[in-house]
């Protein structure tokens, strides 16, 4: 049977990663969604096991000793952590799954399954992502200014990602990730032909 696919959603604070995914969800409902531990505190409306499991720093060291992280980075002062079984467990049933962590997480996903399809979403501007991050009301004028200055080194790691997707409208960028899932569904049946061709 073949495997499902790991997308990776990834890119800088406040460029729309959470809004996508929520889009995506409403657009593709049978795509399954990893749900991250962190230690950042709930924001208003932010519930546990639905939009991360929200741990004291203990519970996610102890998650980090045992192996049940497929990767961790903390971030601006937090920890975030993706739980590994959920993951395995997915794409081995032949389902699909996207993660959205940030571009440290990703790269570091990537030394372990580079296999998996890494998308970057992309700012329309810097100024645009400024507006983005402060429209959203949810940080510090400092931890803007820590975000907004990650953001600038975060965009050097592009070349790291198999694509790229501008998130001018939210319909425009959804589009675009549904075509990279069929394309590379299409792309993964070309292999398993080709192994069958040659009687591997
Ligand atoms: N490495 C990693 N990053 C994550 C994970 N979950 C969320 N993040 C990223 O951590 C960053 C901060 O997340 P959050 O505090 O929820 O703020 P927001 O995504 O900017 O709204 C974002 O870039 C998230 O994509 C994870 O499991 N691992
Ligand atoms: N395509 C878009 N056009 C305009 N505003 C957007 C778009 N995508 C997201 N936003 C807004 O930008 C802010 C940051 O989005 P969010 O999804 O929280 O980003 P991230 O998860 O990448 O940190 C939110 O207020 C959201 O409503």
């Amino acid at each position: 049977m073949e495997k499902g696919l790991l997308i990776v959603l990834s890119g800088p604070s406040g460029v729309g990663k959470g809004t996508v995914c929520a889009a995506l969800r409403k657009r593709k409902p049978e795509l399954i969604y990893s749900i991250s531990a962190t230690t950042r505190k709930p924001r208003q409306g932010e519930a546990d096991g639905v939009n991360y499991f929200f741990k004291t720093k203990e519970e996610f060291q102890k998650m980090i000793q045992n192996n049940e992280l497929l990767e961790w980075a903390e971030y601006v002062g937090n920890y975030y952590g993706t739980p590994i079984e959920f993951v395995k467990k997915t794409i081995d049933s032949g389902e699909d799954i996207i993660l959205e962590i940030d571009v440290q997480g990703a790269l570091k996903v990537k030394e372990k399954f580079p296999e998996a399809v890494y998308v970057f979403l992309v700012p329309p501007s810097i100024d645009e992502l400024k507006n983005r991050i402060e429209g959203r009301g949810t940080e510090t004028a400092d931890n803007i200014k820590h975000r907004l200055s990650m953001a600038q080194e975060e965009i050097e790691l592009l070349k790291h990602y198999d694509y790229a997707v501008v998130n001018d409208k939210i319909d425009n960028a959804c589009s675009k990730i549904e075509c990279i899932i069929v394309a590379e569904h299409c792309k993964r049946f070309r292999f398993i032909e080709n192994k069958t061709k040659e009687g591997v």
